[in-house]
Order: structure tokens, then C-alpha cells, then sequence
């Protein structure tokens, strides 16, 4: 199954602020979403009601059919396990080992948390962290502690991390933002490969409308909270998708002219 099922999502923060205005989509099993937007436009927000970390003020949110929107911490938790997530600033603990840090993915599947604590894990997850890391080609780096690595080597332990999990679906919230445009590139394709090996639902957040055309099968793209493209990439359109960006483009002119005069008035 792995199907995910948005249906009249709104959100209307406590001061009035509307960031979702009754989205609809859905991601078939194994299908690749890319959601774009400008600032602003509620990406964040659905990614946090997607992943239960904020409640939508009206609407459902179904995954693998089971409508997560309504549901206590403790129902929520067997979801949860299938769901990986991936963020733009890794979350490691970055006084860890790299390997630690992976078998931290395991706390869905051990009964108290101490399990996935190195020396106590079981011999069966300690070599299943190993087999992520070496799926990430990280396993060299094993001891080395997390904030001693490049950021795109991080990037691929949260890969690594997430795979440790066994999801049956990925969220990724800006997954390239924090790197330069060839670690990006080398981390799309590692989880690209991935999700795409296993069959993975995905929906991962985007701002860089090329990298989206070329990776993902569909694009969802937010105006103001509302779903403004929902289109497989082949049937794209080039003017609506130029679109999406040009009030930041202005937003963007517009500081650079009040910078100007600013400095012309010798502020
Ligand atoms: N906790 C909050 N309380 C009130 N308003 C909020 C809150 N979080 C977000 N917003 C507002 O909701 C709207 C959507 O914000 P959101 O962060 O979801 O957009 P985004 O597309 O993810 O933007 P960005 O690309 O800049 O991260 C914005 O107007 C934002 O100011």
C-alpha cells in the first residue's frame, strides 16, 4: 500500500495566520512527490502535519488508508515507524559516533531506547547499522564522531539513519538546502537510488525547480497555502511553473532597491 491521502487540508494558526487553504492530493505506493512553493507558501506547515508534528485545523491526512490526523501518541507510533524523515539540517547527535547515530534509527523496533545504545544493541542491529552505512558508502567512517563530517557525509548518515528504520514511506524537508550544488546532487541521487530500489512513497520539500523536474514524478506545488500544480512532470507547464517564484523574485527586487536608496541616503 504506502499510499498517502491528503483530503481538504486547512491550518489556521492560533493567530489567524491561514497557511493551508483546503489542499488535496495523493502519492501513489512507490511514487516520487516534489513539493514546491515560495516562502511562505505552507510547505513546512503540511510537512508538519504530514508528520504529525502539527494538527491540521480541518481535513484528513491518510497513510497506508489510516487517517493519522485523529489519533492518540500511542496509535500514532506503528505510522510513525513506517515513516522515514529526512531534514534540511540532518538532526544527528552530533557528539556521537556516525554509527551511533544510524542505530538510533532503530528505536522503532526495540522495546526500551537503551537497546539501540551501541554497546548494548544486539548483534543483529549492530550489523544491520553496518550494512546502512556501507549502503551510503559511509562505513569507514563508523567511529568518527557525527559533526566531524562534511555536511553531504551527514546528509547520507540521516540516509543511513532513516534506512535503519525500514520505512515504507520518506518525507524529506529541503534534503539539499544546507549543501553546495555537487554534495546536493550526490545526495539526491544516493536517496533517489534508494527510495527507487525499495519502492518508496516519497514526498521531499524542494526550492530548486530543476533539481524537481529531474528527480521527481509529479509536482505539487503551493500558492498561498492552496495547491496551485499538481501535474506528473511530462504534462508540466513551463509559464504556470515560472509562475511560482515570481513574488519572491519581486520580494527579492524589491530589497535589493530599498538596500539601494538606503545606501544612497547614507543610512
Ligand atoms: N507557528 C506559526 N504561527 C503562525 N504562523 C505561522 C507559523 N508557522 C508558519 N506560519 C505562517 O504560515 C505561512 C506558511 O508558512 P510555512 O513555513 O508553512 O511556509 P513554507 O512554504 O514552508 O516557507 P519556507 O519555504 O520559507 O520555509 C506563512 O505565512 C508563515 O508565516
Amino acid at each position: 500500500m504506502n499510499t498517502i491521502e491528503i483530503q481538504n487540508l486547512s491550518k489556521v494558526y492560533p493567530d489567524g495566520t491561514k497557511a493551508l487553504n483546503n489542499v488535496s492530493f495523493n502519492v501513489k505506493p512507490g511514487e516520487a512527490v516534489v513539493l514546491l512553493g515560495h516562502n511562505g507558501s505552507g510547505k513546512s506547515t503540511l510537512f508538519r502535519c504530514i508528520t504529525s508534528f502539527e494538527k491540521p485545523t480541518e481535513g484528513q491526512i491518510k497513510i497506508d488508508g489510516v487517517n493519522i490526523t485523529k489519533l492518540s501518541k500511542g496509535k500514532l507510533r506503528p505510522i510513525r515507524k513506517k515513516v522515514g524523515m529526512v531534514f534540511q539540517h540532518f538532526n544527528l547527535i552530533n557528539n556521537l559516533s556516525v554509527f551511533q547515530n544510524v542505530l538510533s534509527g532503530a528505536m522503532g523496533k526495540v522495546r526500551f531506547a537503551f537497546q539501540t545504545f551501541a554497546p548494548l544493541a544486539s548483534k543483529e542491529l549492530r550489523r544491520e547499522a553496518m550494512e546502512c552505512l556501507e549502503r551510503v558508502g559511509l562505513s569507514d567512517l563508523a567511529k568518527r564522531r557525527a559533526d566531524q563530517l562534511s555536511g553531504g557525509q551527514q546528509q547520507r548518515v540521516a540516509i543511513a539513519r532513516m534506512l535503519m528504520q525500514n520505512p515504507q514511506v520518506v518525507l524529506a524537508d529541503e534534503p539539499i538546502a544546507s549543501l553546495d550544488p555537487k554534495a546536493g546532487r550526490e545526495v539526491m541521487d544516493l536517496l533517489w537510488e534508494i527510495v527507487r530500489e525499495r519502492g518508496l512513497t516519497v514526498v521531499c520539500i524542494l526550492h530548486q525547480m530543476d533539481i524537481a523536474k529531474e528527480y521527481g514524478d509529479r509536482i505539487v506545488a503551493l500558492k498561498s497555502g492552496k495547491v496551485v500544480i499538481d501535474d506528473h512532470i511530462h504534462d508540466l507547464n513551463d509559464e504556470l511553473m515560472a509562475s511560482l517564484y515570481e513574488k519572491e523574485m519581486v520580494e527579492e527586487e524589491d530589497k535589493e532597491n530599498i538596500m539601494a536608496a538606503v545606501k544612497v541616503g547614507g543610512m
